[in-house]
């Protein structure tokens, strides 16, 4: 397959997936800190932080002295045609949040794991040493106990009136920072007005004792890290540690690789083995990332509900409206579309349940061996999406598939058989609409049936993207007989881009949303194809809520090998 490229030749998001996809998808690997690139020579750049727990403090700033040089060479006549905005014309606007260049937020300074915690914009207590327990909460070592939502940039627990408190810092990307601020002082006052009596029996240490300790990361605790500052929206993302480009308007892309139009936060971490793979995607502010990290979990597509968190159901109204649309969608003879031979799109074609039923089980198979991981390809490069193969194993790095995947010698799950009942109806739905629409004899011409015994599951966060390529890795025969990939998608929107050639200006966009199955076989077999973006806050919120499925997208390709 030849999936997703930005150069088109190679894999997924390379230049063309012949090698799979990717046209450089966004980067080659600098130090382990950053990525960037200047794999073109044609100017383009970027850099990304990865997930500050693992990011030795060395990279991080000499990394920063990277872009500073990197930023005094490059030419502003090199930026993509996308982009053409000079580097001047950039820094002279108002509207924009990028911290100065040459100074990334905080990076000249080392930064205790504590505080890159904090950074990371995940929950965090100050210390578990330091949360004031009730006794009945004593066996908690680090309790997200009956939280009580503050300002939105944070929650502190205050309820239970006997010292008991913690802060947890929520996505950076959407607090306010104003909260932020008036946040941190609620922490000091709490502080202030903690007793040391009434710390959990578990962790009787004074406070002076535990400031005196010089082993712990602790940050003073009447001056959080960073709380204090007023953060630029840019500067959270830093703190996020997510892979961030500086700017949107300055990524310089080659021409294949402009597809991916949002570069900001996402994956990031260096892939290591399945086991200690995963990292900070979506920035909901939950544990999941930051424990799975640590203890070794595969990516989770859902998020753990929190038992004592209020959720506010959406109104029936809307849930009621979206199943109408469904219906309106299934019965009006609007839900097929042919868009170019070989290629149909059947909107709406997946029912919620079964979309529902889809996120489950793909959740729990992406959580088990051969599941969810951050694929990379040979430069150290990443995919900016999870990835889980069933059937059989489609190796970035080789673009080739085999029964184990490489870096942790991890079996795909097999295809379950209700996967496969569905891209069967899919494909006799579309068969049945070509028959009516054209006068074909055989239907099989245009669109040849198949069964499906690969199938590769892309998670994408917000600003995940897949470039330009071609799927061109399964067997010689399938491809020769241009036998069909069929698409799933789930939850978030995204816009497609698919064209003749693996350049953007001539590809046609198409907007995918949650239960539409796109086939492209027969002519289109060979078309290249990516995803630009997702679209968020577009998944239906029955989705969301019936399958707790991050923010985000889920994208499934079947293919027979
Ligand atoms: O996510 C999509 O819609 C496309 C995925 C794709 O092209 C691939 O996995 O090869
Ligand atoms: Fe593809």
């Amino acid at each position: 397959m030849n999936r997703r490229g930005a150069r088109h030749s190679s894999p997924r998001g390379r230049s063309s997936r012949s090698s799979p996809h990717y046209t450089n998808r966004c980067g080659s690997v600098g130090a382990r800190g950053y990525f960037r690139n200047s794999s073109s020579g044609r100017g383009e750049w970027q850099i990304r932080r990865q997930n500050p727990e693992m990011t030795p403090v060395e990279n991080i700033t000499s990394s920063a002295e990277n872009l500073k040089l990197e930023r005094n060479t490059t030419k502003v006549e090199d930026f993509s045609p996308k982009h053409q905005e000079s580097a001047s014309a950039i820094d002279s606007r108002s509207d924009m949040d990028i911290p100065s260049l040459s100074t990334p937020p905080n990076l000249n300074e080392k930064r205790t794991r504590q505080e890159q915690l904090w950074d990371a914009g995940k929950e965090s207590c100050i210390s578990p040493h330091l949360i004031g327990t009730s006794p009945a909460d004593a066996s908690c070592t680090k309790i997200f106990c009956n939280l009580q939502v503050g300002a939105s940039g944070y929650f502190r627990n205050s309820s239970s009136g006997r010292g008991e408190w913690q802060i947890r810092r929520q996505n950076p990307e959407m607090a306010p920072v104003e909260n932020i601020t008036s946040s941190a002082e609620n922490l000091k006052l709490v502080h202030n007005t903690t007793k040391v009596e009434d710390f959990c029996p578990k962790h009787q240490e004074s406070a002076s004792a535990i400031s005196s300790r010089s082993d712990m990361d602790i940050p003073s605790l009447s001056t959080p890290p960073n709380l204090n500052e007023k953060r630029t929206h840019q500067e959270q993302l830093w703190d996020a540690g997510k892979e961030s480009c500086i700017s949107q308007h300055l990524i310089g892309t080659s021409p294949a690789d402009a597809s991916c139009t949002k570069k900001g936060p996402s994956q990031s971490v260096v892939f290591q083995s399945r086991t200690s793979a995963t990292e900070n995607t979506v920035g909901d502010g939950r544990s999941n990332d930051s424990d799975s990290l640590q203890k070794g979990f595969s990516f989770d597509i859902c998020v753990e509900k929190i038992g004592s968190v209020v959720k506010l159901k959406p109104p029936l109204l809307l849930k009621n409206r979206e199943k109408r649309n469904e219906m309106k969608r299934r019965t009006e003879g609007e839900n097929i579309k042919v868009l170019r031979s070989g290629m149909v799109l059947l909107k709406g074609y997946l029912p919620l349940m079964d979309q529902v039923k889809l996120v489950k089980m793909c959740r729990d198979l992406g959580l088990g061996s051969g599941g969810f991981y951050q694929p990379g390809y040979r430069d150290g490069a990443q995919l900016r999406l999870k990835m889980m193969c069933l059937g059989k194993n489609w190796d970035p790095e080789t673009s080739a598939y085999s029964e184990e995947r490489p870096t942790d010698g991890a079996k795909p799950p097999t295809i379950p058989a209700w996967f496969q009942q569905l891209v069967k109806g899919a494909l006799k739905d579309s068969h049945a609409y070509l028959e009516s629409i054209t006068k074909v004899r055989n239907v099989e011409d245009i669109l040849p049936s198949m069964s499906p015994n690969v199938c590769i599951v892309n998670f994408y966060t917000h600003s995940g993207c897949l470039g330009l390529h071609r799927d061109k890795d399964e067997s010689q025969e399938s491809l020769h007989k241009r036998l069909p990939v069929v698409s799933f998608s789930m939850g978030d929107s995204a816009e497609f881009l698919y064209g003749e050639h693996g350049d953007i200006d001539s590809a046609e966009k198409v907007v995918l949303e949650s239960g539409d199955v796109l086939i492209f076989g027969g002519k289109s077999r060979h078309i290249f194809h990516g995803v630009s973006s997702v679209i968020p806050n577009t998944a239906p919120t029955a989705l969301s809520e019936e399958s707790n499925m991050r923010p985000g997208r889920l994208n499934l390709t079947f293919r027979e090998y």
